[in-house]
Protein backbone atom coordinates (compact mmCIF):
# COMPACT_ATOMS: atom_id res chain seq x y z
CA UNK A 1 0.00 0.00 0.00
CA UNK A 2 1.34 3.45 -0.85
CA UNK A 3 2.60 5.52 1.84
CA UNK A 4 0.37 7.92 4.29
CA UNK A 5 0.70 11.74 2.59
CA UNK A 6 1.89 14.43 5.33
CA UNK A 7 -1.07 16.47 4.80
CA UNK A 8 -4.27 16.13 3.53
CA UNK A 9 -4.50 16.51 -0.72
CA UNK A 10 -7.75 19.59 -0.15
CA UNK A 11 -5.72 22.88 1.41
CA UNK A 12 -9.34 24.00 2.37
CA UNK A 13 -8.98 21.80 5.57
CA UNK A 14 -5.94 23.34 6.27
CA UNK A 15 -6.86 26.99 5.69
CA UNK A 16 -9.33 26.17 8.28
CA UNK A 17 -7.31 24.90 10.49
CA UNK A 18 -4.96 27.50 10.52
CA UNK A 19 -7.53 29.72 10.78
CA UNK A 20 -8.84 27.96 14.45
CA UNK A 21 -5.27 27.67 15.54
CA UNK A 22 -4.52 31.28 15.19
CA UNK A 23 -7.53 32.16 17.66
CA UNK A 24 -7.65 29.02 20.04
CA UNK A 25 -4.54 27.39 21.58
CA UNK A 26 -7.21 24.69 22.83
CA UNK A 27 -6.10 20.71 21.29
CA UNK A 28 -9.46 18.95 22.40
CA UNK A 29 -9.05 15.10 22.23
CA UNK A 30 -13.01 14.70 21.94
CA UNK A 31 -15.68 15.80 19.65
CA UNK A 32 -19.51 16.45 19.43
CA UNK A 33 -22.08 17.29 17.50
CA UNK A 34 -25.38 18.67 19.02
CA UNK A 35 -28.48 17.69 16.86
CA UNK A 36 -31.88 19.71 16.48
CA UNK A 37 -32.84 21.74 19.52
CA UNK A 38 -29.75 19.82 21.29
CA UNK A 39 -26.81 22.37 21.15
CA UNK A 40 -27.63 23.34 25.13
CA UNK A 41 -25.07 20.82 25.84
CA UNK A 42 -22.24 23.59 24.64
CA UNK A 43 -24.04 26.67 27.04
CA UNK A 44 -23.32 24.85 29.47
CA UNK A 45 -19.11 24.37 29.12
CA UNK A 46 -16.55 26.37 30.71
CA UNK A 47 -13.45 28.57 29.57
CA UNK A 48 -15.46 28.85 26.38
CA UNK A 49 -14.30 30.52 23.07
CA UNK A 50 -16.75 30.34 20.24
CA UNK A 51 -16.93 30.77 16.44
CA UNK A 52 -19.65 31.27 14.18
CA UNK A 53 -19.47 28.99 11.54
CA UNK A 54 -19.95 31.52 8.63
CA UNK A 55 -16.78 32.78 9.97
CA UNK A 56 -14.38 30.02 9.29
CA UNK A 57 -12.93 29.45 6.38
CA UNK A 58 -14.42 27.27 3.89
CA UNK A 59 -16.97 25.83 6.83
CA UNK A 60 -20.54 25.25 5.99
CA UNK A 61 -23.08 27.48 7.61
CA UNK A 62 -26.09 26.12 9.33
CA UNK A 63 -29.50 26.95 7.87
CA UNK A 64 -32.19 24.90 9.87
CA UNK A 65 -33.90 25.94 13.06
CA UNK A 66 -32.41 24.37 16.18
CA UNK A 67 -29.02 24.76 14.70
CA UNK A 68 -27.23 27.83 15.97
CA UNK A 69 -24.07 27.66 13.70
CA UNK A 70 -21.26 27.69 16.20
CA UNK A 71 -18.46 25.77 17.13
CA UNK A 72 -17.77 26.05 20.96
CA UNK A 73 -14.18 24.94 22.63
CA UNK A 74 -14.93 24.93 26.20
CA UNK A 75 -14.28 22.57 29.09
CA UNK A 76 -15.98 19.99 30.83
CA UNK A 77 -15.16 19.32 34.53
CA UNK A 78 -11.38 20.32 32.99
CA UNK A 79 -11.92 18.47 30.25
CA UNK A 80 -10.97 19.96 26.84
CA UNK A 81 -13.82 19.62 24.12
CA UNK A 82 -14.78 21.02 20.50
CA UNK A 83 -18.47 20.90 19.93
CA UNK A 84 -20.67 21.88 16.74
CA UNK A 85 -23.86 23.01 18.10
CA UNK A 86 -25.74 22.67 14.75
CA UNK A 87 -24.84 20.12 12.08
CA UNK A 88 -25.50 19.86 8.37
CA UNK A 89 -27.55 18.32 6.20
CA UNK A 90 -27.73 16.66 2.33
CA UNK A 91 -31.48 18.55 2.33
CA UNK A 92 -30.11 21.89 2.82
CA UNK A 93 -28.21 21.32 -0.50
CA UNK A 94 -24.87 20.94 0.83
CA UNK A 95 -23.17 17.37 -0.50
CA UNK A 96 -21.64 15.00 2.17
CA UNK A 97 -18.33 16.03 2.05
CA UNK A 98 -19.82 18.89 3.17
CA UNK A 99 -21.51 17.67 5.91
CA UNK A 100 -18.29 15.75 6.91
CA UNK A 101 -15.69 18.57 6.85
CA UNK A 102 -16.06 19.61 10.27
CA UNK A 103 -15.40 15.68 11.16
CA UNK A 104 -12.15 16.18 9.04
CA UNK A 105 -10.85 18.94 10.77
CA UNK A 106 -11.69 18.06 14.50
CA UNK A 107 -9.36 14.70 13.19
CA UNK A 108 -6.64 17.47 12.40
CA UNK A 109 -7.05 19.07 15.57
CA UNK A 110 -6.28 16.39 17.15
CA UNK A 111 -9.67 14.62 18.12
CA UNK A 112 -9.89 10.72 18.96
CA UNK A 113 -13.61 10.67 19.97
CA UNK A 114 -16.73 11.91 18.42
CA UNK A 115 -19.74 11.91 20.71
CA UNK A 116 -23.08 12.77 17.92
CA UNK A 117 -26.42 13.99 19.60
CA UNK A 118 -29.51 14.05 16.98
CA UNK A 119 -33.27 14.09 17.32
CA UNK A 120 -35.00 11.20 15.24
CA UNK A 121 -38.47 9.40 14.83
CA UNK A 122 -39.02 6.05 17.26
CA UNK A 123 -40.19 3.79 14.57
CA UNK A 124 -39.51 0.73 16.86
CA UNK A 125 -43.11 1.17 18.65
CA UNK A 126 -42.23 0.00 22.24
CA UNK A 127 -40.43 3.79 22.16
CA UNK A 128 -41.70 6.51 24.09
CA UNK A 129 -41.50 9.93 23.95
CA UNK A 130 -38.40 11.74 25.27
CA UNK A 131 -36.20 8.32 25.19
CA UNK A 132 -32.75 8.40 24.45
CA UNK A 133 -31.62 5.45 21.69
CA UNK A 134 -27.75 4.61 22.12
CA UNK A 135 -26.87 4.23 18.37
CA UNK A 136 -25.66 0.43 17.98
CA UNK A 137 -25.78 0.56 14.50
CA UNK A 138 -27.18 2.67 10.85
CA UNK A 139 -29.05 1.57 7.85
CA UNK A 140 -27.31 4.81 5.72
CA UNK A 141 -29.62 5.10 2.25
CA UNK A 142 -27.97 7.54 1.09
CA UNK A 143 -24.62 5.78 0.97
CA UNK A 144 -26.65 3.10 -0.72
CA UNK A 145 -27.70 5.01 -3.59
CA UNK A 146 -24.47 6.89 -3.89
CA UNK A 147 -23.49 9.96 -1.78
CA UNK A 148 -21.16 9.66 0.57
CA UNK A 149 -18.25 11.99 1.86
CA UNK A 150 -15.76 9.43 0.84
CA UNK A 151 -16.60 9.26 -2.61
CA UNK A 152 -14.04 10.10 -5.59
CA UNK A 153 -10.86 10.23 -5.29
CA UNK A 154 -9.29 8.77 -2.07
CA UNK A 155 -7.00 10.83 0.32
CA UNK A 156 -4.86 7.89 1.85
CA UNK A 157 -4.04 10.99 4.44
CA UNK A 158 -7.48 10.22 6.23
CA UNK A 159 -7.20 6.79 5.69
CA UNK A 160 -7.79 3.45 3.45
CA UNK A 161 -10.20 3.17 0.17
CA UNK A 162 -12.15 1.04 1.61
CA UNK A 163 -13.78 1.12 4.98
CA UNK A 164 -14.38 -1.34 7.69
CA UNK A 165 -18.30 -0.44 8.92
CA UNK A 166 -18.26 -3.07 12.21
CA UNK A 167 -18.73 -2.41 15.23
CA UNK A 168 -18.70 1.83 13.98
CA UNK A 169 -20.34 2.89 17.04
CA UNK A 170 -17.68 1.45 19.64
CA UNK A 171 -19.16 -0.87 21.83
CA UNK A 172 -16.81 0.34 24.97
CA UNK A 173 -17.95 3.22 24.75
CA UNK A 174 -22.13 2.06 24.49
CA UNK A 175 -21.37 -0.23 27.56
CA UNK A 176 -19.81 2.73 29.54
CA UNK A 177 -23.03 4.91 28.35
CA UNK A 178 -25.05 2.20 29.43
CA UNK A 179 -23.41 2.25 33.19
CA UNK A 180 -23.49 5.84 33.24
CA UNK A 181 -27.09 6.00 32.85
CA UNK A 182 -27.79 3.85 35.67
CA UNK A 183 -25.94 5.38 38.03
CA UNK A 184 -27.55 8.94 36.97
CA UNK A 185 -31.05 7.22 37.24
CA UNK A 186 -31.78 7.95 33.54
CA UNK A 187 -34.23 5.54 33.07
CA UNK A 188 -35.07 5.71 29.85
CA UNK A 189 -32.17 4.34 28.01
CA UNK A 190 -32.64 2.45 24.26
CA UNK A 191 -29.85 0.95 22.10
CA UNK A 192 -31.26 0.44 18.21
CA UNK A 193 -30.73 0.93 14.70
CA UNK A 194 -30.87 4.30 13.41
CA UNK A 195 -31.60 4.79 9.77
CA UNK A 196 -30.34 8.40 7.64
CA UNK A 197 -32.32 8.64 4.36
CA UNK A 198 -32.10 12.31 2.51
CA UNK A 199 -34.91 13.88 3.73
CA UNK A 200 -36.35 16.71 4.27
CA UNK A 201 -39.58 14.62 3.55
CA UNK A 202 -40.67 12.59 6.73
CA UNK A 203 -41.24 9.04 6.20
CA UNK A 204 -43.97 7.99 4.27
CA UNK A 205 -46.09 4.79 5.91
CA UNK A 206 -45.04 2.12 3.17
CA UNK A 207 -41.17 3.70 3.80
CA UNK A 208 -41.55 3.59 7.55
CA UNK A 209 -42.55 -0.08 6.84
CA UNK A 210 -39.51 -0.97 4.67
CA UNK A 211 -37.24 -0.03 7.09
CA UNK A 212 -39.26 -1.88 10.10
CA UNK A 213 -38.31 -4.40 7.85
CA UNK A 214 -35.01 -3.79 7.84
CA UNK A 215 -34.71 -3.55 11.30
CA UNK A 216 -34.58 -0.27 12.12
CA UNK A 217 -35.23 1.48 15.28
CA UNK A 218 -35.50 4.93 14.60
CA UNK A 219 -35.26 7.25 11.83
CA UNK A 220 -33.41 10.97 10.89
CA UNK A 221 -31.28 12.56 8.27
CA UNK A 222 -28.18 12.81 9.83
CA UNK A 223 -25.27 11.32 11.52
CA UNK A 224 -24.08 8.73 9.56
CA UNK A 225 -21.77 11.35 6.94
CA UNK A 226 -20.15 12.38 10.17
CA UNK A 227 -19.37 9.11 11.23
CA UNK A 228 -18.14 7.29 7.51
CA UNK A 229 -16.00 10.47 7.68
CA UNK A 230 -14.57 9.75 11.50
CA UNK A 231 -14.67 6.07 10.39
CA UNK A 232 -12.19 6.56 7.97
CA UNK A 233 -9.92 8.41 10.00
CA UNK A 234 -9.74 5.97 13.20
CA UNK A 235 -12.11 8.17 15.33
CA UNK A 236 -14.07 6.45 17.77
CA UNK A 237 -17.74 6.83 17.50
CA UNK A 238 -20.51 7.30 20.02
CA UNK A 239 -23.76 8.59 19.28
CA UNK A 240 -27.44 9.51 21.04
CA UNK A 241 -30.68 9.53 19.13
CA UNK A 242 -33.15 11.53 21.44
CA UNK A 243 -36.76 10.01 20.19
CA UNK A 244 -38.85 13.35 19.51
CA UNK A 245 -41.46 11.46 17.85
CA UNK A 246 -43.20 8.75 17.98
CA UNK A 247 -43.91 7.33 14.21
CA UNK A 248 -46.65 5.54 12.91
CA UNK A 249 -46.13 2.95 10.19
CA UNK A 250 -49.88 2.30 9.76
CA UNK A 251 -52.92 3.79 7.66
CA UNK A 252 -55.16 3.70 10.02
CA UNK A 253 -54.64 6.83 11.74
CA UNK A 254 -53.49 9.94 10.12
CA UNK A 255 -50.23 10.93 12.24
CA UNK A 256 -48.36 14.68 11.86
CA UNK A 257 -45.30 15.39 12.23
CA UNK A 258 -43.28 18.78 12.00
CA UNK A 259 -39.93 20.42 12.94
CA UNK A 260 -41.51 22.53 15.59
CA UNK A 261 -43.27 18.94 17.55
CA UNK A 262 -39.47 17.90 17.19
CA UNK A 263 -37.71 20.98 18.50
CA UNK A 264 -40.47 21.05 21.27
CA UNK A 265 -39.43 17.51 22.59
CA UNK A 266 -35.69 18.18 22.01
CA UNK A 267 -35.70 21.39 24.30
CA UNK A 268 -38.41 19.84 27.21
CA UNK A 269 -35.90 16.93 27.39
CA UNK A 270 -32.72 19.05 26.76
CA UNK A 271 -31.89 18.79 30.47
CA UNK A 272 -31.91 15.68 30.52
CA UNK A 273 -29.67 14.81 27.38
CA UNK A 274 -27.10 17.61 28.72
CA UNK A 275 -27.16 15.82 32.05
CA UNK A 276 -26.12 12.33 30.50
CA UNK A 277 -24.06 13.12 27.87
CA UNK A 278 -21.67 15.29 30.14
CA UNK A 279 -21.71 11.99 32.82
CA UNK A 280 -20.93 10.23 29.97
CA UNK A 281 -18.25 12.19 28.50
CA UNK A 282 -16.77 12.94 32.01
CA UNK A 283 -15.61 9.47 32.06
CA UNK A 284 -13.94 9.48 28.54
O1 LIG B 1 -30.52 14.81 12.91
P1 LIG B 1 -30.72 16.17 13.46
O2 LIG B 1 -29.78 17.16 12.92
O3 LIG B 1 -30.76 16.15 14.96
O4 LIG B 1 -32.19 16.66 12.97
C1 LIG B 1 -33.33 15.84 12.73
O5 LIG B 1 -34.45 16.71 12.82
C2 LIG B 1 -34.77 17.26 11.51
C3 LIG B 1 -36.20 16.91 11.19
O6 LIG B 1 -37.09 17.36 12.15
C4 LIG B 1 -33.82 16.59 10.54
O7 LIG B 1 -32.73 17.45 10.27
C5 LIG B 1 -33.38 15.36 11.28
O8 LIG B 1 -32.14 14.86 10.83
N1 LIG C 1 -38.05 11.09 10.58
C1 LIG C 1 -36.88 11.55 10.05
N2 LIG C 1 -36.13 12.42 10.68
C2 LIG C 1 -36.52 12.86 11.89
C3 LIG C 1 -37.71 12.42 12.48
C4 LIG C 1 -38.52 11.48 11.78
O1 LIG C 1 -39.60 11.04 12.24
N3 LIG C 1 -37.81 13.04 13.68
C5 LIG C 1 -36.71 13.82 13.81
N4 LIG C 1 -35.93 13.73 12.72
Amino acid sequence: MAARPQHPADPKYYEALNWIKERVSSRPKIGVVCGSGLGKFADTLEDVTSFDYKDIPHFPVSTVEGHKGCLVFGKLNGKELVCMQGRFHLYEGYEASACAFPIRLFKLLGVEKLALTNAAGGLNQNYKLGDFMLVKDHLNLPALMGLSPTLGVNDLYWGPRFINMHNCYDQELRDLAKKVAAEIGEEKIQEGVYQCQVGPCYETVAEQKLAQAAGVDALGMSTVYEVVAARHCDIKCFAISMITNICNPSYDVVTEVNHEEVIECATTRGDAMVKLISAILDKW
